[in-house]
């Protein structure tokens, strides 16, 4: 099963439990445009080089769409779709003001120059620039892509339209990027994690963690997690995977990682076999690294089940990620206020916004008897359906 049939299996689910009409079930599912643009640019050494770029704009009835743009080789239209989806539904699971989009190029940006990646984001926003706006469609950064990126994007967008800066979000802090966007999807992770823990009476100190991907997201949460007294005990990267009960010197992880482009060779504990690292004896397994490495297709559902016997819990990934596209609203909400939040007052209101979304999630839960996900994907898929309706679009 791919990500856009998994997605879409977890949508009619929760619109059944929801009993939507099929109708509404319809219009809620086909996305509003997906955009397919073919970007071509001198490579370094004078070639030419062909690369195709995607935006999907799925879902507009709470706001403007909102998503990240990955560089990836394995971007694929099926897989972005997916995505754009997910984003509409995390987006109100969040209850910020949005609907959900996603994009990528095809590419391997390790094996681009600075020079070469410039050019290409410069084209694609070339290609794409009278469908993205202040008040359509936000990019962000996503895997592949960072603030540079964004930058790129900003700066073409505004030879169109005048200085932009709300146009993307997750931008330098010089360009009006906002402080805390770098940590908020880890920090996310640990605010939605606290939540969880709390509700059976545990903390995050003295639970045991395990974190596959050493990216933007899993460096924070493993910093924040050491912070706040938890253990690391396992991490891995795409270059290897290493293992120490004792807990990782994450600060010395992130030095060895910086200066070796990955994990691999680390001698603060035992280099292990990335591949066990999901089946490491844990607390909490953080998975940041690709999608779908729990939601195994058709294996899902009786992976799901026997966790679930083992009493093992999922914080879903529409809620336990929603911290960066939080924060991208506080930058959004800066920009258009041309006002700069300190970063206590980020990392305030992104608690704030992550335990709402936690106790509301719990609350479908309880009114709908399923779990976690499913909560998750009834209280993103109402809050979008009603919005539909008030709008007269369903029909
Ligand atoms: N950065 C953000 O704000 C958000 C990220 N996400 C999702 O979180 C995940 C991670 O994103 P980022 O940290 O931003 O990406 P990143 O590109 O900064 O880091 C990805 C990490 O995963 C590792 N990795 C790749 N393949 C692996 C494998 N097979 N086994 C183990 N590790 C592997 C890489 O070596 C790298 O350490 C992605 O799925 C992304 O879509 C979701 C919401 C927001
Ligand atoms: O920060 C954003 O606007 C988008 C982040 C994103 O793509 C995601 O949450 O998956």
């Amino acid at each position: 099963m791919n990500a856009l049939a998994a997605t879409s299996r977890n949508f009619k689910q929760a619109a059944k439990l929801l009993g939507l009409d099929s109708k509404l079930e319809k219009s809620l599912l086909i996305p509003f445009r997906e955009i397919k643009v073919e970007c071509t640019i001198p490579k370094d050494d004078g070639t030419l080089a062909s690369y195709v770029g995607f935006r999907v704009q799925h879902d507009n009835a709470r706001g403007p769409m909102k998503g990240g743009i990955r560089y990836h080789h394995e971007v694929d239209p099926d897989e972005v779709n997916a995505l754009a989806q997910l984003m509409t539904w995390k987006t109100a699971v969040a209850n910020i003001p949005y609907g959900g989009a996603k994009g990528g190029i095809g590419c391997s940006p390790g094996d681009l120059s600075i020079s070469e990646l410039e050019r290409l984001t410069r084209v694609f926003t070339q290609k794409i620039h009278d469908l993205i706006g202040i008040h359509t469609d936000v990019p962000a950064p996503d895997m592949g892509t960072n603030a540079q990126t964004m930058a790129w994007i900003l700066d073409e967008y505004s030879k169109f339209h005048g200085y932009s800066p709300a146009v993307v979000t997750g931008k330098p802090v010089d360009l009006g990027g906002s402080l805390g966007r770098d940590a908020a999807t880890g920090r996310g992770v640990l605010f939605a994690t606290e939540a969880l823990l709390a509700e059976h009476g545990k903390g995050i100190a003295g639970q045991r963690f395990v974190i596959q991907g050493f990216g933007n997201v899993g460096s924070w949460a493993a910093q924040l997690i050491t912070e706040a007294g938890g253990k690391v005990i396992a991490i891995s990267d795409v270059t290897g995977a290493v293992k120490n009960s004792n807990g990782i010197d994450i600060a010395k992880l992130m030095k060895h990682s910086a200066e070796n482009r990955g994990i691999k060779g680390f001698d603060g504990g035992d280099a292990v076999d990335p591949t066990s690292l999901l089946t490491e004896e844990c607390d909490v397994l953080i998975p940041a690294a690709l999608g779908g490495v729990i939601n195994n297709g058709e294996m899902y559902m009786f992976v799901v089940q026997i966790l679930a016997k083992k009493g093992v819990l999922i914080l879903p990934d529409i809620l336990a990620n929603s911290g960066g596209v939080t924060v991208s609203y506080f930058e959004w909400v800066q920009n258009i206020q041309g006002f700069m939040w300190d970063e206590e007052k980020v990392n305030r209101e992104l608690k704030t916004y992550m335990t709402r979304a936690f106790r509301d999630t719990k609350e479908m839960c309880r009114s709908h008897h399923c779990d976690l996900r499913m909560g998750a994907f009834t209280l993103g898929v109402n809050r979008v359906a009603r919005a539909t309706v008030l709008r007269g679009w369903e029909a």
